[in-house]
């Protein structure tokens, strides 16, 4: 549905992008996740034909982010909290908004009342913005990419400061709608857990991980060992591993490697096996989940 290759991006001399790779199931919640700085707002802009990659394809529903007119018809961009006037009334946004969506008074007035219910945000329609809440101005800036009907929705941060309880809420709403694929960045496994469906992990501006959130649940409660090494011979003690019929799955990340495996029996195996072929500075138990890949994956 969304689908990434390749992509690459400089700001200058600055690469934001490096063979970055997404692929994005239809009518799913997807994450973007990585530290500060490691390219996800890039990714947003480029989804959002606000910005033109030096190389590789993008398409949103097989259409080239290069269509800039027909993709912003259909991809809406949760907007900025500074994109809230103080002084206006939520209801004088939305009316605003769907305006310049060039819906009918009828309909805006509609889809008023159905967002407002549930954004929890009825009884606070004729107050002035400025006077909401952090959490219910986040609230009216996901009411606003609601209020024309995009098939792709972007969330760049939209969920901080967001209850979890309604993230979770919010997001089945979406997904009982049945045509609706919502792109959305964070900077923890936390929202990803609850929220999403598949899952990008993204660093210094590549991809390290593209998977459903169910089969990273699966894994979740096997055993496993991080062994961080030496990248001597590290190619090779990967191969080896893999060959083993107790071994799982392999996870590598920057200076550490997963390897999940089928019986806790297997893990001294494993270190075994590992200090045959390169120097281990240390060994872990684990058992896999979200939390632990990530941070195996970043490096932290
Ligand atoms: N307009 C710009 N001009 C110059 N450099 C930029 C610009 N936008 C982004 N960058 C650089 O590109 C890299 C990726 O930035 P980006 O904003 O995409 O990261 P991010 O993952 O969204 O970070 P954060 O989690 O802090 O919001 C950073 O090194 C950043 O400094």
């Amino acid at each position: 549905m969304v689908e990434a290759h390749g992509l690459v991006k400089y700001f200058g001399s600055v690469k934001a992008l490096d063979n970055f790779e997404m692929s994005v199931r239809k009518n799913t919640v997807h994450g973007l996740v990585g530290p500060n700085g490691s390219g996800k707002s890039t990714i947003i802009r480029i989804l959002s034909a606000d910005l033109k990659p030096d190389s590789g394809d993008v398409t949103i529903l097989g259409v080239p982010v290069s269509s800039v007119r027909e993709i912003r018809s259909m991809v809406s961009l949760v907007p900025e909290l500074s994109a809230i006037p103080d002084r206006q009334s939520p209801k004088k946004i939305f009316e605003k908004a769907g305006r310049s969506a060039r819906l009918h008074r009828e309909e805006i007035q509609y889809r008023i009342s159905v967002l407002s219910e549930i954004l929890e945000l009825d009884s606070l329609l004729d107050r002035n913005a400025g006077e909401l809440s952090l959490g219910m101005r986040r609230r009216l800036c996901l009411g606003l990419s609601l209020i024309k009907d995009s098939s792709v929705l972007l969330m760049d941060g939209s969920l901080a400061e967001l209850d979890p309880g309604f993230c979770v809420k919010f997001m089945e709403v979406i997904r009982e709608q049945n045509d609706k694929t919502v792109v959305l960045t964070a900077n923890n496994m936390s929202v990803i857990d609850r929220v999403c469906d598949g899952v990008t992990i993204i660093r210094d501006g590549t991809t390290l991980l593209n998977e459903s959130v169910m089969s990273i649940r699966h894994k979740i409660g096997k055993p496993a060992v991080t062994i961080k090494v030496s990248p001597i011979n590290r190619a090779k003690l990967e191969a080896a591993l893999r060959q083993q019929m107790y071994v799982n799955n392999l996870y590598t990340g920057e200076d550490s490697i997963i390897v999940e495996v089928d019986d806790i029996i297997h893990i001294p195996v494993v270190i075994r096996h590992a200090a045959a072929h390169t120097e281990i500075y240390e060994a872990r138990q684990t058992m896999t989940g979200i939390e632990d890949l990530y941070h195996t994956f970043i490096g932290s």
